[in-house]
């Protein structure tokens, strides 16, 4: 019996010893009893070497060499400090450790009744790799989700989604907000004169024109075909007012190239429709009274900012 438990033991050592998984045991003085070469490789080092080092002491190998567990910190004795302090916390743990040359491994500690630790520590650099593709990956999809593919300014979804976030702002922080609704008018007589590759690229020049005019945080979107909306916040009355005003006139001055066999000239107008509201307004309330708005300002003959205010009594 006992010479098979020999055997079991030798086997399972020669197991550990030539295993890619990384083994070693501390006692419970926390002295590196043994490591297989997995566990020394990470730290540059061979296994007989690494005995009886302290976990303080390989850290501090670790910072001065920067082979090993990689240690973002200036502050050495800041860093073992929060290492320490979670060390030996509970039976058992794991975490993603980030090793010198851009490898990650997934370490875990197990501590015996003795106080003896068994370090185990399992490469995820692979995992990692693939993960990090997985998420740049969905960040590109979600931003083309909320871009519009004409313009490159947001969408419709996109606009909404960080509007109502800055609309939420507003009312935490109990600043005015304004919604602004820019359509172009008579846009289907561009078309119809110049065609439509002539009214996408005044579509385009319009976006850039307007994006450039606004501030870093106002959230500005083509909402539909020839509709562009624009939320400013922190934005007095007088503030957005002039915004819109600015828009219009820059938008009647621009000049674009006509079609090949028509008018070698466009010009082109927009209407705004203006709802200024309270850090309170609903976000619904704020559009439909812009739309309210930019019908009025259609009706009363286009080329002009017509505005509401929701102001309390
Ligand atoms: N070139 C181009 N035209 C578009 C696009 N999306 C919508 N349009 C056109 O925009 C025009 C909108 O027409 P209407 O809704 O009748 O409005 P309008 O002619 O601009 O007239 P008012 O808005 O009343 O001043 C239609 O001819 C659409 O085909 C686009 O992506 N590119």
């Amino acid at each position: 019996m006992s010479s098979e438990v020999n055997d079991l033991e030798h086997t399972l050592f020669a197991f550990i010893e030539s295993s890619d998984e990384a083994y070693a045991l501390f006692n419970d003085q926390d002295l590196l009893v043994y490591c297989n070469a997995a566990f020394a490789r990470l730290f540059n080092a061979e296994s007989d070497f690494l005995a009886g080092f302290s976990f303080r002491r390989l850290a501090e190998r670790c910072y001065n060499t920067r082979q090993g567990i990689h240690i973002e910190s200036d502050d050495l004795e800041g860093w073992l400090r929060y290492a320490e302090e979670l060390r030996r916390t509970r039976q058992f743990r794991s975490y993603e450790v980030e090793i010198s040359g851009g490898r990650w491994f997934l370490f875990s500690e197990q501590i015996d009744k003795q106080g003896r630790m068994l370090v185990r520590a399992r490469d995820l650099t692979a995992q990692k790799q693939l993960e990090g593709r997985i998420n740049h990956a969905n960040q590109k999809l979600r931003h083309m989700a909320m871009t519009d593919e004409l313009t490159h300014v947001a969408n419709y979804r996109g606009f909404f989604e960080a509007a109502e976030a800055e609309a939420n702002r507003c009312w935490r922080t109990g600043a005015p907000m304004t919604l602004m609704l820019l359509d172009m008018d008579h846009f289907k007589k561009v078309n119809d004169s110049h065609g439509y590759p002539v009214g996408d690229e005044i579509l385009r020049r319009i976006a850039e024109m307007t994006r450039d005019a606004l501030r870093e945080y106002d959230v500005f979107g083509r909402i539909a075909g020839e509709e562009f909306a624009i939320f400013l916040s922190q934005a007095n009355d007088e503030v957005g007012i002039q915004i819109a005003a600015r828009l219009i006139e820059s938008i009647a001055a621009m000049v674009f190239t006509g079609s090949a066999d028509g008018d070698p000239e466009v010009r082109v107008t927009a209407s705004i429709g203006l709802c200024i509201g309270e850090c309170d307004t609903p976000f619904e309330q704020l559009f439909k009274q812009a739309e309210v708005a930019l019908q009025q300002a259609k009706d009363q003959g286009r080329n002009r900012v017509e505005v509401f205010h929701m102001k309390k009594d």
